[in-house]
Order: C-alpha cells, then structure tokens, then sequence
C-alpha cells in the first residue's frame, strides 16, 4: 500500500486511462475542509491519479486548482461524486466514490447489446447527469461507454453513473495537445471537435447518441480504420438505421447524431425523449404512449444557450486561462456557501480560500510588475495546494508489494452469481417493432436495466482494451521526504532532514575456497561420474572372467543352462565330499 498526501493508502489498480490509472483506496484520516466529502478512517474509496506528464504540465496544475471547487461540487444521483482533490509532491490526484460495478464497456463486450427500452433509458440517466453539469456549465467532452460505470443499488436495479468530469479539460493543454490533435477517443468524438471548431455541451449530446447506438447494436456507428478515418467519417457519412432499432429511438439517435451542433436537442430534452420513446416501445404502451413515442422529435429541441468549452491556450481565438472558473461560476454563488472553495476571486469572504489572488493573464504571462525572479503564479498556487496536504510518511515497501508494479486488473464482482444477459429481462426482442406490436407480450417488462454480474474469467483480463505497456514506475517524490520552507520566510528554521540509519559496514567475505572444478567447464561432474562408473565395470567384469570357471565354459561351448547346471552340481559334491570326508577321515585313523 502506498500513501497519497496523508489520508488516503492506494491498494489495488482497478484501470488505466489515457488520463491516468484508478485505484481502489482506502480512507486512512479524515479529510479536511477542503475535501468535498470529509470520509471515515477505514471507509473505501477510488483514486485517479493522473499521468505523470500531466501532473507536471504548469497549465494542467492551474486547470487542476481552478476547477477542484467546481468539481468537488458537482453532485448528481448519476454522477461519479468526486470526493477531494489531492496534490502531493508532483502528484496530482481525484478522490472518488468508488462503484462497485463494471463500466459500460466492459459490460457490453461481456453481455452483448441491450434491448431498445433498456437503452432508451439507462441513456435517459446520463442525459439527466449531462443536463446537470451543462447547468453548471461543464461539458464533459469525452461521453463513451468506458465512462459510466454501472452501480446496483440494494433493490439490484443498476444505475449508470457518469465518470471523468473535468478530465478531458484538464488534458486539455498546449504542452499535450498540439494543433492536429483533439482530446477525446476517436469514435466518440463530435464533427466540430474533431475539425476543431468551437465546441459546446451538444458535443456530449453528440457522445449520448453514439452511445445510444453502441447499446442497443453492440457497436459505434463510426469505428473501424485509422483514428483520422473514423474522424473522417464522423464529419462525412450519415450513420444507418439498424433492422433492430425502433423507428422512434432512431430518431433520437438521428437527432444526436446531427452534424450541425444545433441540430442536436439539449440533454434535458434527450432525457425527456428518450423516456417517452422508452414508453412508447414497450410491451405494455398504451396507444397514446406508442403515438408519443412515434412524435417523439417534437420533444428534441436544441438548448438555446449550451455551455461553451474555453478555448485552448493558442488555439484560434485565444484563451482565457479563466475562462474555467468565469463558466462555471454563472449558477450559484461561490465563497462561503462552497465550503471547497478555492478559488482566488471570493477573497476573504471565503473562509477556506487558500489561493493567493491570480488576475487572468490570457497569454499566460507573469503579471505586471513582478519580478524575473518571482515565482509564476501557478508555482505559488500549488505550493499551497502542497501545503494543505501533510507530508508523505516514508515507509519501508516491499518492492513484490509495490502495487504499482503489479498489472492493474478489475476484480470480477460478486462471482458467485451467474451472468445474466440483459436481453432476457427486458422487453421485446430485437427483430420486433414493440411499439407496433405492444401488446403480444404482456408479460414482459420494461424497466430500468437489472444488472447481473458475470462469472470470473478462467483468467483474469486487463480492463482497458488500449495499448499500455508501460507500467508506471513509483516515483521518488513519493517515497521521499518533501520538506517545504515557505519562500516568503527565509529566516525560519531549515526544516529537519528525517534521520537516516548510518549504512552498517560489509562484514568481510570469506576467503573464496578453491574448487574442484576451477575451469568450471559444464558437465565436467558428470564426464566424471561415467568414467569412474566405466572403471568400476571393467575390474568387476575383469575379476569374474578370471576368477570364475566362465572361460571354461566358454571354452567348452556349453549353453548357459548347462554352465549353470554344472556349476550348481560341482558346489553341492564339493559340499557333499567335505561333510562326508571328516567321518572318514576319523574312522581311518582309528
Ligand atoms: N469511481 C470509480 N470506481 C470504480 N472504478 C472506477 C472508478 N472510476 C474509474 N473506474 C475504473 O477504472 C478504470 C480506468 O478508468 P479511467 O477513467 O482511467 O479509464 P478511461 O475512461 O478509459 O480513461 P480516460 O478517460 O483517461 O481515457 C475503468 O475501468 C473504470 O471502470
């Protein structure tokens, strides 16, 4: 187990991102004010510590502290809560809830496709969680099955909960991603993201509809080839109806799937129309409820207003490296009611405000009036992030321990249950148009998705389908001691170095005995074994030959039987003749 900042010890790998690797974790303090959620000693938790070159890029520390408040604020019965922000050393982490349960992804490949209501409505779900946070003015901006993660709640319903907010934003950086790259994953991935237009929060209604597809056929409309020609297709090729999808779910997806950003409904309407066609395709819908379902593109107007997605630094029109906090701040006062705030702008107001005041500087530059010496505003913003957290404890890690040499791998959950293909709880079949047939199958019913876990594989099967040879190394800060001398207070004590064991002396090595074998030329031991075995038959075929009457016998030709047979009668006469010749020998005398 390894220690992040002072109250959390990573366990076990669940995953790895592109972004960063997740851990099982546990709780070992309780977090402070500035954690969203304080936690329990002992209480598990799942941790994302984010990719080293990210940790280390000056933008994505900035993006990082800016946006911990909007982050650990956002809270949704769908979405992944985000408990603390951690930044220790050079490391830079995201406390989560952990969810008991596989990702989507996972899912699909392990149960197959879902019927059209259950993936009408577990979208619905995430358009609920989409609708949220674009209230709040995030954009999650990389949507893909990976990204929702399945919870069952006692009763054994199963809920998506949408994960890896703010995420893509904190990739998002000038260092990382140059001019001809984009961040997302390529089959999820928006006509204006990937042509580097403008983006909104349609680009995630775009990601709904291309999961919504891969639920209900199995697969992304847009996959296959080179990322440049998925993304080629993405901007060109109008996505075809399966024989399997209902005619209303196809034109939401139709609808999600729109090109042009303001074709695409707001993800409230998504979740309102995606419920309505649910109903109207069941085994139970009334006509009324099959005739919304068919009307169901009156439901998909677009949002008026969808939340905009700051600009990259040195991307055409420029970049506010507030632009993170000036979105997110539109719908509720931050400062004292945001009990995680950090944010410079709340000033005093804020009692937990621990960032020193950072005016935009849209280039990026130092502020007017400091000193080439000073430090950059970031550098002063994460020490005091660092600050917060108490110092990594040194302790002794077995390096067989070291999880974080170990292959991350998800446990299978619950094992002892059979997997249950989701098909068979749900309503209609594929090759059936349930809205037009509603009531063949009375008893069936639609409803939220159940999910049953699956069976372990024989063996277990890295998650992450993508390519990730390398394993992260531990890194030295982690281990090391990470004593901070504030810069502002030179004249205070340097603080104490932990004492180091003095190195104990060698004890001298034995003198070195010769060896038998000093050339050390292999096989020699047992080239000797043979010649001395080889020896020893020789003498002992040499002493029968001549200390057995066998030359005779071989001089006379007879068979071994007959050898045999004379020697037994020689040995029983000679016997004979010796007990006989004593009696005889005492008479003769007499
Ligand atoms: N809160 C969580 N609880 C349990 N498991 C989680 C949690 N968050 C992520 N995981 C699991 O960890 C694994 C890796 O997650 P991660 O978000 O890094 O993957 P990803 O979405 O492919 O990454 P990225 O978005 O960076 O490309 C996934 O398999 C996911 O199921």
């Amino acid at each position: 187990m390894r220690p992040v900042g002072s109250k959390y010890l990573l366990e076990q790998p669940l995953g790895r991102g592109a972004t960063g690797t997740v851990w099982r974790a546990q709780q070992r303090e309780t977090a402070g004010a500035e954690a969203a959620v304080p936690g329990q000693p002992g209480e598990t938790v799942a941790i994302k510590v984010l990719k080293e070159e990210l940790a280390n890029d000056a933008d994505v520390v900035m993006r990082f502290l800016r946006e911990r408040s909007v982050l650990l604020r956002l809270t949704h019965p769908n979405i992944v809560r985000t408990r603390d922000l951690v930044v220790e050393g050079d490391l830079l982490a995201l406390v989560m809830d952990l969810i008991d349960g596989p990702d989507l992804h996972r899912y699909l490949r392990e149960n197959g496709p879902f019927t059209p209501v259950a993936a009408a409505l577990l979208t619905a779900q995430v358009a609920d969680a989409l609708a949220a946070s674009h209230a709040d003015g995030i954009v999650h901006r990389d949507l893909k099955p990976a990204n929702v993660l399945l919870k069952t709640d006692a009763d054994g319903q199963m809920h998506p909960m949408l994960t890896d907010f703010g995420i893509a934003r904190l990739a998002d950086s000038p260092g990382l991603t140059r001019a001809h790259e984009f961040v997302g994953t390529p089959s999820y991935v928006a006509p204006e993201s990937a042509e580097g237009r403008p983006q909104t929060s349609a680009v995630d209604v775009y990601g709904a509809g291309i999961l919504l597809y891969e639920l209900v056929t199995g697969r992304p409309p847009f996959a296959g080839g080179t990322a440049l020609e998925v993304l080629h297709r993405h901007l060109s090729e109008e996505p075809r109806r399966p024989t399997t999808v209902p005619e209303p779910l196809w034109t939401v997806i139709e609808h999600c799937l729109s090109k042009e950003p303001g074709g695409r409904p707001s993800a409230e309407n998504l979740a309102r129309g995606l419920r309505a066609v649910a109903a109207g395709i069941g085994v139970h819908s009334t006509p009324a409820q099959v005739d919304a379902a068919l009307g169901v593109a009156a439901l998909l107007a677009p949002d008026p207003s969808p939340a905009p997605v700051p600009q990259t630094p040195g991307a055409p029109g420029g970049y506010d490296s507030n632009a993170a906090t000036s979105v997110m701040g539109q719908t509720g006062p931050l400062g004292a009611a945001d009990p995680t705030s950090v944010l410079p702008h709340t000033g005093a107001a804020d009692p937990t405000a621990v960032m020193p005041p950072v005016p935009p500087r849209p280039d990026g530059e130092r502020q007017p009036g400091a000193q080439p010496g000073d430090p950059h505003p970031w550098q002063s913003q994460l020490q005091a992030a660092r600050d917060r957290n108490d110092q990594t404890q040194v302790q002794y890690l077995d390096p067989s321990q070291d999880p974080l040499r170990r292959r991350p791998q998800r446990q299978p959950q619950h094992p002892q249950q059979p997997p249950h293909p989701p098909q068979q709880q749900y309503a209609a079949p594929h090759h059936q148009q349930p809205h037009q047939q509603p009531r063949q199958q009375p008893h069936q019913q639609p409803g939220p998705p159940q999910y049953q876990p699956p069976q372990p594989p024989p063996r277990q099967q890295p998650m992450r389908q993508r390519p990730q040879p390398q394993q992260p190394q531990p890194r030295q800060q982690q281990y090391a001691p990470q004593p901070y001398a504030p810069p502002q207070q030179p004249q205070q004590s340097p603080p104490q170095q932990p004492q180091r064991p003095a190195p104990r002396e060698r004890e001298p090595r034995e003198p070195r005995r010769r060896s038998a074998n000093p050339m050390r030329i292999p096989g020699l031991g047992c080239l000797k074994g043979c010649l001395v075995s080889l020896a020893m038959m020789f003498i002992a075929g040499w002493l029968v030959w001549e200390l057995t009457p066998l030359q005779d016998w071989v001089a006379q030709g007879k068979s071994y039987w007959d050898a045999i047979g004379d020697g037994i009668s020689t040995v029983s006469n000679w016997i004979s003749d010796l007990g006989g010749s004593d009696p005889g020998a005492g008479s003769g005398g007499q």
